[in-house]
């Protein structure tokens, strides 16, 4: 099994029946889902239930499906022109698949971070307030009190609060990750998605991120794809490894992680493939 002492495994580490979870602890539900590249089938037939305020972490070898499965939540995938889905993602039991839903909508109930940090080459403090002016927001006062909050919630305030008007090109990469995250949370979405948001960062801006993911899910449902079973297991409260496009095991972290349904689980988390 892999080697993360339980002392590495956070202790706010929940435990849910997964496949019995009520209405009420439920953010998404994903049902059958199927997506096609072309003549590609990249997903076949995923359900999975996503707890709400909790961690959820996606791994599996490479090219299985991960990112592609996290892009689906906010129909990041409707950018891609050969991409072609059947089966549902519901957010509070609405299909966000549905011709009638507003895209834009969607993704600011459901933010999203990257691999590479991705700040606008603007003040630190128009970075965090970009998606409040998108939405007409312009009271000085409104503003102000979102910067601090957002920056405060990605432990980013105390580092910057006497540089908020200077450019954000000036932070280091662990820095400018954490103002993407206050820069996605400003707008106060439901599901925080992240995808790989460390693979760019040196191991103490990852330190960082990972105490922050803890502390995010507090006020968000946090969904994380993950090259790193290490990171996996401390972050989160369930984890799903995916292999070739299938869901093979979805269960708590803890379990995954020591005590897998799947040999292929065992294999993957003992380091024979991927
Ligand atoms: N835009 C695209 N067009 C065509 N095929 C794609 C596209 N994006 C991904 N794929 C293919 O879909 C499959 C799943 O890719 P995806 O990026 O979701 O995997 P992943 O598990 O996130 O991989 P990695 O860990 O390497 O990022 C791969 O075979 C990939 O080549």
């Amino acid at each position: 099994m892999i080697s993360v002492s339980p002392k590495a495994i956070l202790q706010s580490q929940t435990k849910l029946d997964l496949n019995n979870l009520s209405p009420d602890q439920v953010a998404l539900e994903i049902k059958n889902l199927d997506l096609y590249y072309g003549e590609k089938q990249a997903l076949q037939n995923i359900s999975m239930s996503i707890p709400k305020g909790q961690v959820t972490a996606f791994i599996g070898p490479s090219g299985c499906g991960k990112s592609t499965l996290l892009r689906c939540i906010n129909r990041m995938n409707d950018l891609v022109d050969i991409c072609r889905i059947k089966g549902e993602i519901n957010l509070h039991g609405e299909n966000i698949y549905e011709k009638h839903v507003d895209v834009a909508a969607l993704r600011r109930k459901v933010g999203m971070v990257f691999q590479r940090p991705n700040p606008f080459p603007k003040s630190i403090y128009e970075n965090v307030v970009y998606g409040l002016r998108i939405t007409g927001e312009n009271n000085r006062r409104v503003l102000d009190e979102a910067v601090e909050t957002s920056l405060r919630s990605a432990a980013l305030w105390n580092e910057v609060k006497d540089r908020l008007h200077e450019s954000a090109l000036g932070l280091s990469g662990g820095q400018q990750q954490r103002l993407v995250i206050a820069r996605a949370i400003a707008i106060q979405p439901e599901v925080l998605l992240l995808d790989e948001p460390t693979s760019a960062l040196d191991p103490i801006s990852t330190l960082t991120i990972e105490e922050l993911i803890n502390d995010l899910k507090k006020q968000f449902t946090v969904v994380i794809v993950t090259h790193n079973m290490q990171q996996a297991a401390r972050v989160s409260d369930q984890t799903a490894f995916m292999y070739m496009g299938d869901l093979i095991e979805y269960n708590d972290t803890n379990t995954l992680f020591t005590t897998p349904n799947q040999k292929k689980t065992e294999d993957y988390i003992t380091g024979r493939y991927g």
